[in-house]
C-alpha cells in the first residue's frame, strides 16, 4: 500500500451499512478528529511526553466508564444473542483494551494506584457522562450509534498512521501507541462493533431514526476531538 490511507480502499468497512453513513454524514466533525493535532504529534514523534502522560491517565478514566456504558448494553439487550453481542464488546474493553492500556501506561513508568487516585478532567466528565446518559435514556440503537465513535476513530487513526508515509517510526516514542491501535487485536474488537451496530441498526429502525441517531454520533465525534486536548503539560 502506497500513499495516504483512504477508507474506501483500504477498510472498506468504515464506510458502509450505517456505520459508513454516519461517518459520511459528520466528516467536517470526523476528520476534525482523526486528524487533530494530537494526532500529528504522534505521528511526528513531537508531542511533549507529560502532555501524553497525562492524556494516558485521562483515558485509563475514560475507559472505565466506557466500560459502565457497555455494561448497560449487556442489561438493554433485548435477547440472549443479543447480551452475548453486548457482553463480548464489554470484555473486549476490559480485558483487551483496559489490559492493553494498563501495560502501555506501565511502560510510560505510571503506576494502576497513580492511574486509581487521577483526578477526572472536565473533558473526561462530558464525554463520559454524555455516554453514560445515553446508556440510561436511549435504547440499544441510541448507545450503540454514541460508542461508535470511540471504537472506530482510534482504529482508523492507528490505520492511517501505520499507512502514512510520513509517520515516524524509527525513534518515535508513540509509535508503540499507534501499533497498538493499527493492531490486529484492536481492528478485530472494532470490526465487530461495527458489523454489531449495522445489525442493531437494522432491527431498531434506524431508517426512520437517523436524524437522531446522527445527532448522538456527530456529539460523540465532537467530545471526542476535545478529549485529545487531555493530553497537556501541568
Ligand atoms: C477517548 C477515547 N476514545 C477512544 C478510545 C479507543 N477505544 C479511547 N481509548 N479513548
Amino acid at each position: 500500500m502506497t500513499g495516504e490511507w483512504q477508507a474506501e480502499r483500504d477498510w472498506p468497512l468504515l464506510t458502509q451499512g450505517l456505520a459508513g453513513r454516519l461517518r459520511q454524514d459528520c466528516m467536517k466533525q470526523w476528520l476534525d478528529f482523526v486528524g487533530h493535532p494530537f494526532v500529528e504529534g504522534v505521528a511526528s514523534g513531537t508531542m511533549e511526553v507529560e502532555a501524553f502522560r497525562n492524556f494516558l491517565i485521562q483515558d485509563y478514566l475514560y475507559l472505565i466508564q466506557y466500560a459502565r456504558a457497555c455494561a448497560l448494553l449487556v442489561h438493554k439487550s433485548d435477547t440472549l444473542t443479543a447480551m452475548r453481542h453486548a457482553a463480548q464488546l464489554l470484555s473486549g474493553i476490559l480485558d483487551t483494551e483496559l489490559s492493553m492500556h494498563v501495560g502501555y501506561c506501565r511502560q510510560w513508568g505510571i503506576e494502576e494506584p497513580a492511574l486509581e487516585q487521577a483526578e477526572e478532567s472536565i473533558e473526561l466528565l462530558a464525554y463520559s457522562r454524555f455516554i453514560l446518559d445515553r446508556a440510561q435514556t436511549g435504547d440499544m440503537l441510541d448507545l450503540l450509534v454514541t460508542l461508535a465513535p470511540c471504537l472506530i476513530g482510534y482504529a482508523e487513526v492507528g490505520a492511517r498512521l501505520h499507512a502514512s508515509p510520513r509517520t515516524v517510526r524509527e525513534g518515535n516514542p508513540y509509535w508503540s501507541w499507534i501499533a497498538l491501535y493499527g493492531g490486529d487485536e484492536y481492528t478485530a474488537l472494532v470490526e465487530d462493533g461495527v458489523c454489531r451496530l449495522n445489525e442493531v441498526g437494522a432491527a431498531y429502525g434506524a431508517q426512520a431514526r437517523y436524524p437522531t441517531l446522527l445527532r448522538e454520533f456527530t456529539t460523540a465525534v465532537r467530545l471526542e476531538t476535545v478529549f485529545w486536548t487531555t493530553a497537556r503539560s501541568g
